[in-house]
């Protein structure tokens, strides 16, 4: 049976695949900064130029408690990464946390447990358009990780050029989806795969690896690791690199390499919308979200 999604119209009009947003065209100087240096308020999302280096653009994600990817959440993502790939001044993104210890949470769980399925495909279409707005994105997209990045939160790293990951024994990154009892769906495996390799994958998938900082980079889930004070600076030195290659030339390279894996996706969208939908609707898979959700809680104590 055919789903209809119903999308409300803000999330509609941005959602369009590769929809510009009426009125996102540019981003105006923030209040209060004269210098008219162009800063992007959003409640959840501050973006602000580098001060230290021309043409970047520093993204930092602050939903608090944990930066989980609620509806609201990804449409201001969806927004801002909206007007930096239009704004000509930008050729570079550096992604971070504004929650300590937190990069993302990943996925909202509430978002998918007790929703109808009017909302929760409403839900995955934003998903999928995070996606692949950042994982094809002409912009250099760099990833500061200063924090755990489990499932949705790990995707989004996955989907930079580059990952710079803090040394910090507390922190984690993976796709454990299997260890709430659900399954990350194919466009997520084949990002990992295409990171880490297929026996690499095929391990990490089945057993929901979060892998600390060093098994991280001995994987490949990450480029690098250094300590947490150096993140950013890193990241910054990273993108310098990057950003001394001709735009066109490496945007062209960039959609060489990463087409294939998005078209699998953008040939199926409403298919694998509706596959999301009767996977998260059926009675077991949300009774697994609930116990994971109580687990959640009681860690809380
Ligand atoms: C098929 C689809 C593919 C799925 C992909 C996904 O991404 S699935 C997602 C896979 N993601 C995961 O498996 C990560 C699950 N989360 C964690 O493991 C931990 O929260 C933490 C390690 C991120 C932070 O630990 P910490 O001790 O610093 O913080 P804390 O644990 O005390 O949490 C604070 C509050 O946030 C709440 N909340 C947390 N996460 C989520 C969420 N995703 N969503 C919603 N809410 C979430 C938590 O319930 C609590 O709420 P309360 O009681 O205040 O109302």
């Amino acid at each position: 049976m055919a789903l209809t999604v119903g999308l409300r119209p803000l999330t509609r009009a941005l959602l369009r695949p590769w929809a510009r947003v009426p009125g996102a065209a540019l981003g105006r100087p923030a209040a209060g900064s004269g210098d008219g240096v162009r800063c992007f308020g959003s409640p959840r999302v501050l973006v602000e130029p580098d001060p230290a280096a021309v043409g970047v653009a520093v993204m930092k994600m602050r939903n608090p408690p944990v930066n989980s990817l609620s509806l609201e959440f990804l449409t201001e993502l969806l927004i801002s990464l909206e007007k930096l790939e239009n704004d000509k001044t930008f050729r570079g993104i550096i992604i971070t946390s504004d929650c300590p210890g937190i990069f993302s949470a990943g996925l909202d769980l509430l978002e998918m447990y007790g929703r109808d399925p009017a909302h929760c495909a409403e839900y995955w279409k934003a998903v999928q358009e995070l996606w692949l707005r950042v994982y094809l994105s002409n912009l250099v997209v760099i990833g500061a990780i200063n924090g755990i990045s489990p499932a949705g939160g790990c995707l989004l790293s996955l989907s930079c050029d580059y990952r710079v990951l803090a040394n910090n024994p507390k922190y984690a990154i993976g796709l454990n989806e299997t260890l709430l009892g659900i399954i990350a769906p194919f466009w997520f495996k084949d990002v990992l795969v295409n990171t880490i390799g297929h026996r690499a994958a095929e391990r990490a998938l089945q057993l929901g690896f979060l892998f600390p900082p060093s098994d991280a980079l001995q994987v490949g889930i990450v480029d690098q690791v250094v300590p947490e004070d150096q993140v950013q600076s890193t990241a910054r030195s990273v993108m310098a690199q990057w950003l001394a290659i001709p735009d066109h030339a490496r945007q062209l390279t960039k959609n060489l390499v990463r087409k294939p894996t998005a078209d699998r996706l953008l040939q199926q969208r409403d298919a694998d919308i509706q596959n999301f939908v009767r996977f998260i609707s059926r009675d077991s898979i949300q009774k697994s979200l609930h116990v994971y959700l109580e687990k959640l809680k009681q860690k809380k104590g």
